[in-house]
């Protein structure tokens, strides 16, 4: 588990358990005996350690995690390399993650290549570095690089590392080498300025202001997740406690964290993720198939989804075609795909020299025949079964033969379009989630026909333009959206029966979900639920009308239909569910003035038809009426009063508007009255029994 050799008066110890070097239970033993032994060993007069194969240890094994403790501990092995007289050298290739860069910090001296990177990720698995890690990162970089290492669970790499003094130096080749060599150079230094338990946090005097800042950053980004509260807590302590006490609280809040549920799940997703890539299929899996080399890409459609699939592919190197068939849709495209990356590079997410490869992979096209000649081609056109079939029957005759063909469907059936290709084996559903460059997952989807190759060339593009793949069976909705059907569903019955959406969205945002149905709806667009229920209802050979509340005998909501009729789209139109600041923006607030105009406008213009008819004389009839009968608030004078501070132009002009849009609501009928005290602009006072003092 820890291969032990002397060079000379070097002690290499070589952490040996594959894949990723983690420090189990007899790593834990081995690299114990492996430190006394060089440390006994008068001939040894320097340590280095490091990792074989691809890693530096990427930390505890966390499988051991659910199983009772063994002895020793990380921290009690650690401890022995601070404690000993011969200066101990980290040599860091890969990943030095967790429990090993805790390891390291216990060391004297850190090297690293050029492309490693080191980081806590601990906060990502619901629990904290708890082997010293908390204590020991602030004491070398200060608390605000620390707080934003722990409590994020970024991996930073090596230049990044050595400006925050986190390694002593960058090398190049050989990491037994270049840790011998940087060894022999520090042998017979002093090392009491090496040991970090020795040293204070540099910004401790700014701890309440770093801890408090952080504090708020890590309950709005990481809502619901209780490690990074801890985490800041932890780190906190670095500051404000000596070294001794600081692990204490270190290991008291770990051991909270270790024993909360949420952990456990955080390390069950964890091993999910890994488990979802052993994929298997009727006729192959992960391990039979192999994927086929992927270069050149297209996407057809440069709607939302498309240009964010591009996004995905043009970041991860590959040459994206991007095929629409108007100009105008085309270079909108082109623009929304350079302001994501722009964007994105301007966040610091990805890299200049990332986004200007991607500039020039970017291939913009009119022209189904540039198509030709590509590995790889995914369809993103809106959800409709003929179109899509015609789009595959067009590429099936013009692509090369070994092209793949796929849609990014969210329900559509794989088969059934398949069949409209002579390459049923090599088409595929590969559905991405809005926005597709953002979201993690990529479901993709095999046919009756889809071959075992084909599956294994679309998980592999998945993985390398860095999305946690599924690969499922075609059926109705497939996993996700089938799942997430009933929820929908559900969502939708509830309003119908009285609730609101910002009531159901607030129940579900209180469990963890960082957005309820109805603003997740607004963003993805809420013609994609009428589009499938019309295809569905289609296929059924149905017919939906605007009332309908049934298909086949199963009960659907007559709301999917009324938000497409009115137009409330969702984000893009700028109103969906909520109203938005614009069309595409984020902010997302109860559509209060659309509420109150509607409520009002309407009590309004049935009050000038009361008017006009005589029904009450004057205004002020009304405006008390409602003062004294329906509690309206005095310091806003009644309604007919209301309207006019509104403005009558205005109110008429909504009313019209309304009036429009709901053409079956009588009460939406323009009141005559309103109409000319609005076009001759006659003022309250000619209109009502006052004067105009009394305005
Ligand atoms: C107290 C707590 C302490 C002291 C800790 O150290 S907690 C652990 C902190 N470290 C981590 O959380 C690192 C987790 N691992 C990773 O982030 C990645 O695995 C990696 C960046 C190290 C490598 O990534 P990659 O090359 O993509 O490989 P995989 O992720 O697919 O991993 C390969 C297999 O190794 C298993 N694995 C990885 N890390 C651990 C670990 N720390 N303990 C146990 N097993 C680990 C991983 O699950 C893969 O195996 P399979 O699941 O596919 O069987």
């Amino acid at each position: 588990m820890v291969d032990y050799s002397v060079h000379g008066q070097v002690a290499v110890l070589e952490v040996n358990n594959p894949p990723v070097n983690a420090f189990s239970h007899n790593v834990r033993v081995g690299l114990d005996r492996s430190i006394d032994k060089a440390i006994k060993d008068t001939n040894v007069k320097a340590i280095v350690i490091c990792g074989k194969g691809r890693t530096f240890p990427a930390g505890a094994d966390i499988r051991e995690f659910d199983q009772p403790h063994k002895e020793p501990s990380l921290t009690l092995v650690f401890e022995k390399l601070e404690k000993t007289t011969k200066p101990v050298v980290a040599a860091i290739h890969g990943t030095c993650l967790g429990g090993g860069l805790e390891c390291a910090l216990f060391c004297h001296y850190r090297i690293a290549q050029k492309t490693a990177r080191v980081g806590f990720p601990e906060v990502q698995i619901g629990i904290l570095p708890g082997a010293a890690g908390t204590q020991r990162l602030p004491r070398l970089t200060g608390l605000h690089v620390a707080m934003d290492m722990i409590t994020s669970g970024r991996h930073i790499f090596a230049p990044e590392a050595l400006k925050y003094g986190i390694i002593d130096e960058m090398f190049t080749g050989d990491v037994i080498n270049a840790g011998i060599k940087f060894a022999k150079s520090v042998m017979n230094k002093p090392l009491e300025d090496r040991c970090l338990m020795n040293k204070t946090v540099k910004d401790a005097d700014q701890a309440d202001q770093i801890a408090d800042e952080f504090m708020s950053l890590v309950k709005r980004k990481y809502k619901g997740f209780e490690a990074p509260i801890d985490c800041v807590k932890a780190v906190k302590a670095s500051a404000t406690l000596p070294y001794r006490e600081g692990l204490k609280m270190e290991s008291r809040l770990m051991q909270k964290l270790l024993l909360s549920g949420q952990s456990a799940a955080q390390r069950y997703a964890f091993f999910s993720e890994r488990a979802v890539s052993r994929w298997k299929m009727p006729g192959g899996n992960f391990q039979t198939a192999k994927p086929l080399p992927i270069k050149s890409t297209a996407v057809i459609g440069a709607g939302t989804m498309g240009t964010g699939i591009a996004v995905c592919l043009l970041n991860a190197g590959y040459q994206v075609y991007l095929l629409e068939q108007n100009q105008k849709f085309l270079e909108n495209g082109v623009k929304t795909i350079r302001g994501i990356i722009e964007g994105s590079v301007r966040l610091g997410k990805t890299p200049m020299a990332v986004a200007q490869k991607a500039a020039t992979l970017l291939k913009p096209t009119m022209k189904y025949e540039d198509l030709a000649d590509v590995d790889l081609v995914i369809e993103a056109v809106y959800e409709n079964l003929s179109l899509k079939r015609e789009i595959f029957s067009k590429l099936d005759k013009l692509c090369k033969p070994t092209t793949l063909l796929c849609s990014n469907t969210s329900s559509l059936d794989i088969d059934r379009i398949g069949t409209a290709t002579k390459r049923g084996d090599k088409v595929a559903g590969m559905h991405f989630f809005a926005p597709a460059y953002y979201m993690r997952l990529l479901e993709n989807i095999y046919s009756t026909q889809t071959s075992p190759t084909t599956a294994a060339t679309i998980m592999d593009v998945g993985r390398k333009i860095g999305k946690v793949s599924v690969l499922v069976k075609s059926c109705q909705g497939f996993l996700a959206n089938r799942m997430r059907g009933p929820f929908a569903v559900e969502a939708y019955f509830l309003l119908e029966e009285g609730s609101t959406p910002q009531e159901v969205d607030s129940v579900m945002e209180n469990l963890g979900m960082p957005m309820g149905p109805f603003k997740t709806g607004d963003l993805s667009g809420l013609d994609i639920g009428y589009k499938i229920q019309t295809e569905l209802a289609k296929s059924k050979g149905v017919e939906l009308s605007v009332d309908s509340k049934f298909l086949m005998g199963e009960r659907i909501s007559t709301l999917t239909r009324t938000m497409y009729d009115n137009g409330r789209l969702g984000r893009k139109t700028g109103k969906g569910w909520y109203r938005y600041e614009k069309p595409g923006g984020k902010l997302a607030t109860p559509d209060e003035e659309e509420i109150l105009e509607r409520l009002m406008y309407s009590c309004i213009n049935e009050g000038f038809k009361i008017l006009e008819e005589g029904v009450a004389a004057t205004p002020e009839d009304i405006d008390i009426s409602w003062i004294y009968g329906f509690s309206w608030p005095k310091y806003l004078g009644g309604p007919m009063y209301y309207a006019n501070r509104i403005g009558l132009d205005k109110i008429y002009q909504r009313i019209c508007y309304y009036h429009e849009n709901f053409p079956y609501s009588s009460h939406w009928i323009p009141s005559r009255l309103l109409l000319k005290l609005s076009e001759n602009k006659v003022p309250m006072s000619q209109w009502c029994s006052g004067t105009d003092s009394k305005l």
